[in-house]
């Protein structure tokens, strides 16, 4: 699914509002009635409603929502902020109609004085800015914004907490934003949504469909997009009944070291979960018994060392090749891991310390493979490419990175983001607290190699890895408290995860 800058936004709106046609008044009546019945759904009517209302679009919202919430007996009141300008157009007509109406208490706030206490238990509708922000909180918005802010009352955004731009904060005074607890956003996310910074102030969000026109939306480019199940479905393959394990790729992975055998072990299992027909795990000497017995499935290469990974052999035979998991950075596996990319496997995904050593080595990125995938955790990626900031800047040099070594990166967490050469971003929304646990990037990697075998794309394997990995950790939270859940649960599974995305 797209998603789209506000400028973007604000001319879907426009156009929504000529081609479907519906009046201005009546989309905004279409939105305040979605945000209305999020609230009567979650809230009690003995919990009175505080709405603080700007001067624009957003607080026209708030304005159209008391309105409609009083008509269900909440007990509803109205701040609207007087920046001495009278509202106009939709604004002022929803003000207008919420006077006539005479269900809700209205006031002004004016200055600093007026700006009323807001009892504990109350609930804040934040109608102040949405997606009109141009520029940061100051003067009475940013005092409003502090005394929400100091109050332990429930405040639902919407839209957007304001304060909060819907793309590059990178300038923005993140203190100065007022802090939901949910954000009721409209039709899409924006993109700053995707952003761990931004957590406490969007708190949970949930996107209200308003009906916008699909024709536009499908023809609006944008590089930025977030993972569902329908898009990446048809990629899984079914399998052909006179198929055998030729037919699904034999993958080569070049994991463990002595300590850190459990990587290899974790990887080769999510490999095979993931539908390779033939997997080979190179492995030092002192793995081959751990492995042949934790995994009868997986073959072994044994590597001449009894620790770590120093050589490896002819890769004709693989039809994927992915490195890292639990190798480790010594000089003699630095030196296997150049030769394996001078030897430039046609599908390669590297992970952990094969990412660490290429941090050492710099160097040595111009010879990663086009469409190599890259799954670094955020410190790996810190470490391949510096220290950058908020996650806006971070996704700038995600992107450029990729650009410039034409590389698929995957830089994982809450909403792992996915860039290609290409410049599109894909970030998944799948996923739970509970994958923050040792080994699970370890799973991952086994599940992206599994499919880069089977000759997936390598974007189709990063997106489709990604996306069941997620699910497949939301799945065994089903059964098993997020702070229980192990990397082993992720590979269990899996199965259902594939099973739920082919549907
Ligand atoms: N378009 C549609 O049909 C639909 C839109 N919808 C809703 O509209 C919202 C967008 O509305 P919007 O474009 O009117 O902008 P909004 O966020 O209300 O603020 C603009 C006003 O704030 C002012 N202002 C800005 N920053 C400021 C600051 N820091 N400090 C002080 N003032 C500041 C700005 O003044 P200016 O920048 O011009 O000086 C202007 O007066 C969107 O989020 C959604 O909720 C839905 O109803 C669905 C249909
Ligand atoms: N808070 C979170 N929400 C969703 N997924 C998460 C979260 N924390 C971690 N994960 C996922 O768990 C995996 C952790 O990978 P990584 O840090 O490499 O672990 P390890 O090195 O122990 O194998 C990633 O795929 C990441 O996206
Ligand atoms: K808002």
């Amino acid at each position: 699914m797209k998603i789209f800058t506000t400028k973007q936004i604000a001319a879907i709106d426009q156009f929504t509002i000529q081609q479907e046609p519906i009046a201005s008044i009546d989309l905004m009546e279409r939105a305040a009635l979605q945000i209305a019945n999020w609230l009567i759904h979650h809230l009690s009517n003995e919990r009175k409603i505080i709405f603080f209302a700007g001067p624009g679009n957003n607080g026209g919202d708030a304005l159209a929502v008391a309105r409609i919430m009083a008509e269900h007996d909440f007990i509803c009141e109205v701040f609207l902020v007087d920046f001495g300008k009278p509202l106009q157009a939709e604004p002022a007509e929803n003000w207008h109609r919420l006077k006539e109406q005479g269900k809700v208490k209205l006031g002004r706030i004016e200055s600093q004085e007026s700006i009323p206490a807001v009892p504990d238990d109350a609930v804040v509708v934040d109608g102040l800015f949405g997606s009109g922000l141009s520029r940061k909180l100051d003067g009475l918005p940013l005092q409003i914004a502090a005394a929400l802010n100091a109050s332990r009352a429930l405040v639902v955004a919407i839209d957007i907490p304001s304060g909060l731009f819907g793309e590059d904060n990178s300038n923005n005074d993140l203190g100065a934003v007022i802090q939901a607890d949910y954000t009721l956003t409209l039709q899409f996310p924006k993109l700053s949504f995707f952003f761990p910074e931004h957590e406490a102030l969007l708190g949970r969000w949930e996107v209200l469909p308003i009906g916008l026109h699909p024709s536009v939306i499908s023809e609006t480019e944008t590089p930025f997009h977030f993972l569902t199940a329908e898009e990446i479905s048809d990629k899984i393959p079914v399998r052909k009944k006179f198929s055998h394990k030729g037919t699904y790729g034999h993958a080569l992975l070049i994991a463990g070291s002595y300590g850190k055998v459990g990587a290899a072990l974790l990887a080769s299992k999510a490999c095979l979960r993931s539908g390779v027909g033939l997997l080979t795990a190179h492995i030092p000497h002192s793995a081959y018994q751990i492995i042949q017995t934790a995994v009868p499935e997986a073959m072994c290469s044994i590597d001449a060392s009894d620790l770590m990974f120093t050589e490896f052999s002819d890769l004709q035979q693989f039809s994927a090749v992915g490195a890292g998991p639990g190798l480790g950075v010594k000089p003699n596996t630095r030196k296997a891991l150049l030769r394996l990319l001078e030897a430039s496997p046609a599908k390669l995904v590297l992970d952990a310390d094969a990412l660490n050593i290429l941090a050492m080595h710099p160097e040595w990125l111009p010879l990663l493979p086009e469409n190599s995938i890259l799954t670094p955790h955020p410190k790996e990626f810190e470490r391949l490419v510096g220290p950058s900031g908020d996650s806006y800047s971070g996704l700038q040099s995600q992107l450029a990175f990729s650009q410039k070594y034409k590389v698929i990166v995957v830089l994982k967490g809450a909403h792992t983001r996915i860039t290609s050469p290409d410049g599109r971003v894909f970030f998944n929304t799948t996923g739970n607290p509970g994958m923050a646990t040792a080994g699970s990037g370890d799973v991952l990697t086994g599940i992206v190699l599994g499919l880069l075998a089977q000759d997936f794309e390598p974007l189709d394997a990063a997106r489709v890895a990604v996306y069941a990995h997620g699910l497949a950790g939301d799945l065994a939270t089903v059964q098993c408290d997020e702070l229980s859940l192990i990397a082993s649960d992720i590979i269990e599974n899996l199965g259902e995860a594939f099973f739920q995305i082919r549907k």
